[in-house]
C-alpha cells in the first residue's frame, strides 16, 4: 500500500465515561513475525488471532512474492505453506511495505542470503526512514543494496550466495535490526552472533526456537549475546497471537483520562520488554491494576483494568526503560498533560525515526493544544496541567502515524475543548478496529 486514501479528518470531545471491555486485537509484532517465520518452514503453519492490519496485510502480500502460500480462513486465523530456509523465489514485482518499518527490515533480513534480487518500496512515510541500520550488517553477509541517498527506500537488495555468518553488535537499541540479522543468519553456514547491549523486544529469538532453531542468549557484560546456528530446517507452528500491548495502551489510557472511566482491557501480554508504560503509569499513580494474572504459551498475561485517575504525578522515566515501551511515548505524553508537574522522558532519539518523527509531531499537537512542551534531540518534556485544565482545541497533523493519531484522539476525551486530527487513515494500520472499539466504551469519537 504504498498510497493512501483521502485523508479522514477525525475529532474526539470529552463527556461521559468509558465502561465494558477493550478486546484489541492481535499482537502487530508477533504476526509479522507468524507470516516471516512460516513462509521460511516447511510445510503449514496455522496462525490464530493475526492482526489483519495494514502493516501485516502486505507483509503476507510479501511472502506470497517470495513464493510461500499464505491463506486467509476468516475471523483471524490464516494459514502459511512454507519454502523453507533458503526457498524465497525471486519475486517478479517491486514489495511494497505500506507503512511498515517492522515489515520492511525483517523481510529484507530473510532474503539478504538467499541468491536473489528484490526491490522495496513503502509509503511516503517508510520512504522516509532509515535502512541503512539493516543494510550495513546485511552487507557483512556480503548481501548488496542499491537504495536512494541517505539508504532510504526505494531500495534493492542483491541477496548473498553462500552467505558467512558474521558476529555483529547493533549499535541502536532496535528489534527490527537484530532480527534482520537472526533472519539473515538463519541461511549462512554456521554461526551468526547478534549482540545487543540493552533488550529489546525478544520475539524473534522466542519464536525463532519455537520453530526449531538452534538459538541461544546469554547475557554477558558485553550485552545480550545471541547465537544462531545457521541453516536449519524450521518446523511449521500452531500459533495463537497474543492481544497486542502496545494498542492496549489506547484503551488504557482512554480510561486513565476520561471522566468516571472504568475500562477492563483482557488477555494482554506482560513480557517485561513491552510492559514498560503499564509500570510507569502506576508510578505516575494512575488507577491501574492487573487482574486474573496468569501464563499463557510461556508469557505473563493479564487483564488490565484502568480507571478515571485524578490525581497523577508527572515522573522521570528511566532512559533504560525506553526499549520496553518506544511506541507507547505518544500515549504516555498524553496522559502527561494530565498529571501534574513535568513528566521527563529521556533516551527517546529513536522516536525521531519512526512512522514520524514522534517527539516533534506530539510536541506541535500538545502546544497546538495549549499544553507547554520541552525537547532536545533525545529529551521529551511534557508539563502537565492537571486533569480538567488541559485546553485541547487543537488541529493535530498526525504525518501518517497511527500511534500520533490515536494518541491525540485519546487526548480529546479529557480536554476542555474538541481535539481535532488532520488524518485518522493511517490508525489502520495497527488498529483497524479502533474505532469501533472506542465508540463502544463510550468515546465521543467521530469522523468530521
Ligand atoms: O521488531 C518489532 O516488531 C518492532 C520494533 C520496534 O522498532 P525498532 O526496532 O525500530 O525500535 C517498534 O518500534 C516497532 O513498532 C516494532
Ligand atoms: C514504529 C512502529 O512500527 P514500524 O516501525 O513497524 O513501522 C509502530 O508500530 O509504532
Amino acid at each position: 500500500m504504498s498510497g493512501h486514501g483521502d485523508p479522514i479528518p477525525m475529532t474526539s470531545r470529552a463527556g461521559g465515561a468509558l465502561t465494558g471491555e477493550a478486546h484489541v486485537p492481535g499482537d502487530k509484532s508477533i504476526s509479522h513475525r507468524s507470516l516471516i517465520l512460516g513462509a521460511m518452514a516447511v510445510g503449514e503453519t496455522k496462525v490464530s488471532g493475526l492482526l489483519e492490519g495494514q502493516d501485516v496485510l502486505d507483509t503476507g502480500r510479501a511472502m506470497q512474492a517470495f513464493g510461500a502460500e499464505v491463506i486467509n480462513h476468516g475471523s483471524g486465523n490464516w494459514s502459511v505453506h512454507g519454502v523453507g530456509v533458503g526457498g524465497f523465489a525471486e519475486p517478479d514485482h517491486v514489495i511494497d511495505c505500506g507503512n511498515s518499518g517492522t515489515g520492511v527490515r525483517l523481510i529484507m533480513g530473510a532474503m539478504a542470503t538467499s541468491p536473489i534480487t528484490a526491490t522495496f518500496t513503502g509509503d511516503t512515510s517508510l520512504n522516509g526512514r532509515p535502512m541503512g541500520r539493516v543494510t550495513d550488517p546485511l552487507a557483512l553477509f556480503g548481501t548488496q543494496s542499491y537504495g536512494r541517498k541517505g539508504g532510504r527506500l526505494p531500495m534493492t537488495i542483491v541477496g548473498a550466495a553462500n552467505a558467512a555468518p558474521v558476529r555483529y553488535t547493533v549499535p541502536m537499541p532496535s528489534a527490527q535490526v537484530k532480527s534482520a540479522v537472526l533472519l539473515a543468519g538463519l541461511n549462512a553456514a554456521g554461526e551468526t552472533v547478534v549482540i545487543e547491549k540493552e533488550a529489546t523486544r525478544d520475539h524473534s529469538e522466542r519464536m525463532l526456537a519455537g520453530f526449531g532453531a538452534n538459538l541461544s542468549v546469554d547475557d554477558t557484560k558485553e550485552g545480550r549475546v545471541i547465537t544462531l546456528q545457521g541453516q536449519p530446517e524450521l518446523k511449521p507452528q500452531t500459533i495463537t497471537v497474543p492481544r497486542d500491548p502496545s494498542s492496549a495502551a489506547f484503551p488504557v489510557c482512554a480510561g486513565i483520562v476520561a471522566q468516571g472511566s472504568d475500562v477492563l482491557v483482557p488477555g494482554i501480554g506482560l513480557n517485561p520488554t513491552r510492559a514498560g508504560l503499564f509500570t510507569t503509569l502506576q508510578e505516575m499513580g494512575a488507577d491501574l491494576t492487573f487482574e486474573n494474572m496468569r501464563e499463557e504459551g510461556g508469557e505473563p498475561v493479564a487483564d488490565l483494568r484502568a480507571k478515571f485517575s485524578d490525581n497523577m504525578k508527572g515522573i522521570e522515566v528511566p532512559p533504560e526503560r525506553a526499549a520496553s515501551m518506544i511506541d507507547e511515548y505518544p500515549v504516555l505524553s498524553v496522559v502527561a498533560a494530565f498529571a501534574t508537574g513535568k513528566t521527563v522522558m529521556r533516551g527517546v532519539k529513536e522516536l525521531r525515526v519512526k512512522e514520524s518523527d514522534r517527539i516533534d509531531a506530539m510536541a506541535r499537537g500538545l502546544e497546538a493544544c495549549g499544553v507547554t512542551v520541552e525537547e532536545d534531540e533525545d529529551t521529551f518534556i511534557v508539563h502537565g496541567m492537571g486533569v480538567g485544565g488541559v485546553p485541547g482545541g487543537g488541529t493535530c497533523a498526525t504525518h501518517l502515524d497511527h500511534r500520533i493519531a490515536m494518541s491525540f484522539m485519546v487526548l480529546g476525551l479529557g480536554t476542555q475543548k474538541p481535539v481535532h486530527i488532520d488524518d485518522g487513515g493511517p490508525i489502520a494500520t495497527s488498529f483497524p478496529i479502533f474505532e469501533d472499539l472506542m465508540r463502544d466504551l463510550g468515546a465521543n469519537i467521530t469522523r468530521d
